[in-house]
Order: C-alpha cells, then structure tokens, then sequence
C-alpha cells in the first residue's frame, strides 16, 4: 500500500535525518513509528505524499514510485493524507468549511460534491456545527480533528498522522485514536508517530523504532516491547503495565517468559495465570 524503500534525507545545513529508513505500511494496518524528538519521525513523513523527495530511495504507493511533478503530486495527494503535527500549520482558511473544502475543490470536484465531502468528513470527526468558525477559535483537540476532517474529505486510501494525541488531554486523545480506529475499520490503512507508549498497543498492528535516522526494530507490539534494551536505548520507556511486569519479574520473581502484557486484558489474563490465582 505505501512503502518507503532505503529512504536518505540530508537537510540544506547538513543535518543527515534520514539514513537507509525502510518502512512499509500493508492493506488495512495501523503502523506506528515510535521515535524520541529528533529522530526522524517528521522528516519520514513529509516523504509520504511528496512534501520531500528522497536524496536517495523511494517511496511507492500502491506499488507505484512517487512522480514528483503537479501530477504525479495531485495523483499522490488524492490517495496519502498527512495530518501534520502542528495543526496550525495545515488549517489557514478564514472559516473551517472553506478549510475542509480546500482539498476538494483543489481535486477540481463540483461544488455539490464539494460540499458533501465537507458535510460528510465534519460529521464523522464530530465538528458538526463548526463550519463557520475560524479554525484559529478552536481548541487543541477540535483544531486536530478539523485537520483530520480536511484530510478525509478527499477520500484518501492511507493516512498519515504526525503525533495525532500529542498535546490533547486523554479524553481528546481518546477521541481521536476511536476515530482513527473506525476510519481504519472502514477500509483505511494508517501510520501513525508517536511517542506515547502507553496508548501504542491499543492500536498499532505493527511498531517500527527509529532512532537517529535509522529504523532499529520492526515487529508486532509484544515482540518491541519485549526488547527491552531497544526501546531504552532509543530513549522510550517500556509502557506502564509492562514496567510492572519488569519489575515482578526482577524483585518478585514471576517469570513472564520474555513477553510483557501491554494492556489492561492481557495484565489481567498473565497475573491471573502467573500468581495462580
Ligand atoms: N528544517 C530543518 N533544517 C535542518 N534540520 C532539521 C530541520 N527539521 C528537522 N531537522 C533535524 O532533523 C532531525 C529529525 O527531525 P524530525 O523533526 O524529523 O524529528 P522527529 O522525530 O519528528 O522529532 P519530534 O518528536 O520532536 O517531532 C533532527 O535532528 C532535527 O533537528
């Protein structure tokens, strides 16, 4: 569906973000990529509808390299949606309807099927009633969800979100993470950078680690999590349950094979099974 291959990124002062960066993001999965700051999330996913192009490699979607020119551009654009992680840096327009239907009517669509899009991607994000608001009016959390509604509205096949809960309280990072979790179940593929671990394996059917540049482990949830040494050494830290594990397992002596629980269910389930209870 959307494959970066062997990705380097060199910025104009010198600074090498990318180095060699392999990521691939299958039909219907949610992929994450947990990195600390200044790891390369941003950068990697400016190259995911053309923003950037590679300095070497390249990015394909739906099996295709990207064309770097106003067609291939729009062609891209039409199937990758990128919500950035700051959303003032992707809602500019004098009122949110005029912000959602930016993308649309750049796809040269017809006014009705224009407004549709808007109506249809405001209801589905819950920004209902917004419409003529100033995007800059809202809150943090109504602001992402206006961004994520922009990107929707032209019906794109993968999304691509930078930090979507960074800056939200656990209700508007509730919120949008459901939200995703449908779009997903509706037939979109997602990747998502973050550096919140604790809400990762509620969602994520793949993890990627990048650290310096470089992707330094791939593999389901469990499997990333359970490499401990990995995840400290890319400065990240073990979600919350798993921590506890770790620590049972070195004062206590309950041995968890090498594979932490994640989750509120799969701590239940191993503790139960564990202290024989
Ligand atoms: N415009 C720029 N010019 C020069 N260097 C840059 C630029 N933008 C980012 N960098 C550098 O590139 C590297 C990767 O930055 P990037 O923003 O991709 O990291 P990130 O993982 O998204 O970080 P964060 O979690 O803080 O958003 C960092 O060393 C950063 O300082």
């Amino acid at each position: 569906m959307l494959e970066a291959n062997h990705i380097v990124y060199k910025y104009e002062d010198g600074t090498k973000a990318l180095n060699d960066v392999t990521v691939k993001v299958n039909d219907n999965e949610i992929v994450a990529l947990l990195g600390k700051n200044g790891a390369g999330k941003s950068t990697l996913f400016l190259h995911f509808n053309g923003i950037f192009k590679p300095d070497k490699g390249e990015v394909l979607v739906e099996g295709k390299p990207i064309k770097y020119n106003n067609k291939g551009l729009l062609n891209v654009r039409s199937k990758v949606g990128v919500v950035f992680q700051n959303p003032d840096d992707q809602l500019f327009a004098p009122t949110v309807q005029e912000d959602v239907a930016f993308g649309p009517l750049n796809l040269g669509l017809s006014q009705e099927e224009v407004e549709n899009r808007v109506k249809e991607s405001l209801k589905k994000v819950g920004m209902s009633g917004f419409e003529r608001k100033p995007p800059h009016h809202l809150s943090g959390g109504q602001k992402k969800r206006v961004a994520i509604a922009g990107v929707l509205a032209m019906k794109p096949k993968i999304m691509v979100l930078d930090e979507p809960t960074s800056g939200l309280d656990p209700k508007g990072a509730s919120l949008v993470l459901k939200l995703l979790y449908k779009l997903n179940s509706e037939g979109i593929s997602i990747i998502i950078s973050t550096h919140d671990v604790d809400l990762v394996p509620l969602y994520a059917n793949r993890l990627y680690v990048i650290k310096e540049g470089q992707i330094i482990k791939e593999g389901t949830p469990s499997e990333v999590f359970s490499d401990v040494k990995t995840i400290r050494d890319a400065n990240l830290r073990l979600p919350r349950i798993a921590h506890l594990a770790e620590i049972l397992e070195k004062e206590d002596s309950i041995d968890f094979e090498g594979e932490y629980p994640l989750t509120i269910s799969q701590a239940r389930n191993q503790f139960l099974e564990k202290l024989d209870l």
